[in-house]
């Protein structure tokens, strides 16, 4: 853990244990990778993470409000140019809708441009019979249910690098270029999405706020500002592979401290967020905003010992945590831990993922998780937070921008039986583009009320 006495440099974690770690069969060509990693450019900069960091800031104190979503485990195949636009089309328009309702600032956060390392519950997994080591991601193996497809190739590390780049190029493009122009807030709404009770709802939606910019046009408002014509969208993913990480990691030029450039924020996940592990070590000497999960069954002490380790200073903006509960524990768990960090004055933005303690496994054998449970955990979230005088800062939403059937319910009442129809995610199912801005909706009518 760090301690006064252990001093933090890029490479400090070493010294500690690193849980979900690969096992690279070939460490040569493992640091011949890390070595070119580390000397290609950053994929964001660190005045990029300073401006995240300060709209963090303002989610701690409910002046604005994260919307966090992407990918379980992004994919290198589906790294193309419609894929890219669907899911930022849809976290637009979730943004949009939640802005209106919430009369606030929303920050779009991405899991994209380097989603690509997972942890997992076994090393290895049965496929018809057959033992196979577990699918880490695209970064460290092959979905592809062959044994050499699963051994670990550290190439793929570097792949993934210029997988996020290019990811980051088209968003950038995008939310620079025009895609993002709030006056083509209706062109958001996709053609499937259209036709459902959802789509329809965005569409009233998008001509009362169009009306709002005619109107403001008429009387001389000019409505070509940044604000109007561009969005601004970050990027995050899970600091899983410290090799990876300590590689983008660099000292700001103008002002000193160390980013780690592989995304503006990073998370510790679930299982790798020990006080005295390596993820921790490595990411308590990075300046960028930090996330944390937190399961049901954490231990409100260590999880003190955490928030005082990952943010000494208290910094707003520095820490998020996502608390993933389950819909069946999370009336019982929360409330304890709001209230010991609202009795210490912790900062902290409390961000909800209703996804990871609610996964089932259906018949069919598909991991699946109930639109119905999903909102169960974020209805719980918002009433506790209002209940004990804490606030609900952000949402985090394993999600996408295409018609897939991954997740049951939702106002098309996906069942069991049709999960197989489009069934496309390598790891945790994914609420499609109607379901997610069903529960931005939902979230809009709470915060509305
Ligand atoms: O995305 C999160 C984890 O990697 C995932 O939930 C683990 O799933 P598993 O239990 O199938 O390994
Ligand atoms: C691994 C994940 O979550 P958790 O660490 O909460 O299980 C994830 O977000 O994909
Ligand atoms: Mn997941």
């Amino acid at each position: 853990m760090g301690t006064e006495q252990n001093k933090w440099t890029k490479t400090s974690w070493k010294n500690f244990t690193a849980l979900q770690q690969p096992k690279w069969p070939d460490m040569t060509a493992h640091d011949a990778v890390l070595e070119r990693l580390s000397t290609l450019p950053p994929l964001v900069f660190a005045g990029e993470i300073r401006d995240l960091k300060a709209l963090l800031a303002k989610a701690v104190t409910g002046d604005a409000f994260l919307v966090q979503g992407g990918d379980c485990s992004e994919d290198f195949s589906q790294v193309t140019a419609p894929n890219i636009r669907e899911k930022l089309r849809v976290l637009l328009q979730m943004a949009v809708v939640l802005t209106y309702a919430g009369g606030k600032p929303v920050i779009k956060l991405g899991r994209i441009a380097g989603q690509f390392a997972k942890p997992r519950s076994a090393d290895t997994e049965m496929v018809d019979g057959v033992e196979l080591m577990s699918y880490r991601g695209d970064m460290v193996n092959s979905s592809e249910p062959l044994a050499a497809a699963r051994i670990p190739d550290p190439n793929r590390m570097l792949e993934g690098y210029y997988m996020a780049a290019s990811t980051l190029n088209l968003l950038r493009a995008f939310t620079r270029g025009g895609f993002a122009a709030l006056h083509r807030v209706s062109a958001w709404n996709q053609e499937f999405v259209k036709q459902s009770p959802m789509g329809r709802s965005y569409e009233r939606l998008g001509k009362q706020i169009q009306q709002a910019l005619q109107f403001m046009e008429t009387i001389g408002i000019d409505s070509n500002s940044p604000q109007m014509k561009q969005a601004q969208f970050f990027t995050s993913h899970e600091a899983l592979l410290l090799g990876y990480e300590t590689a983008l990691t660099r000292e700001d030029s103008t002002r000193g401290g160390w980013y780690d450039c592989s995304a503006h924020m990073l998370w510790i996940g679930e299982r790798t967020r020990q006080v005295d592990g390596a993820h921790v070590e490595f990411l308590r000497g990075v300046n960028n905003p930090i996330g944390v999960k937190i399961g049901p069954d954490y231990d409100l002490d260590n999880v003190k010992q955490l928030i005082e380790t990952l943010n000494p200073e208290n910094e707003a903006g520095r820490l998020t945590l996502i608390t993933r509960l389950g819909m069946k524990n999370i009336e019982k768990v929360l409330p304890p831990l709001l209230r010991e960090a609202k009795r210490e004055g912790y900062n902290i933005v409390w961000s909800c993922d209703p996804m990871h303690a609610n996964t089932y496994t259906a018949k069919s054998g598909h991991k699946t998780r109930n639109f119905n449970d999903i909102l169960s955990e974020i209805t719980c979230f918002f009433e506790t937070h209002w209940a004990e005088g804490t606030i609900p800062g952000g949402i985090h939403l394993e999600m996408t921008g295409n018609n897939v059937t991954e997740c049951t319910g939702g106002a098309r009442n996906i069942v069991d039986e049709e999960l197989m129809n489009n069934y496309l995610t390598t790891c945790d199912p994914r609420l499609n583009a109607e379901q997610s801005l069903e529960v931005a909706f939902q979230i809009a009518d709470m915060i509305r009320s």
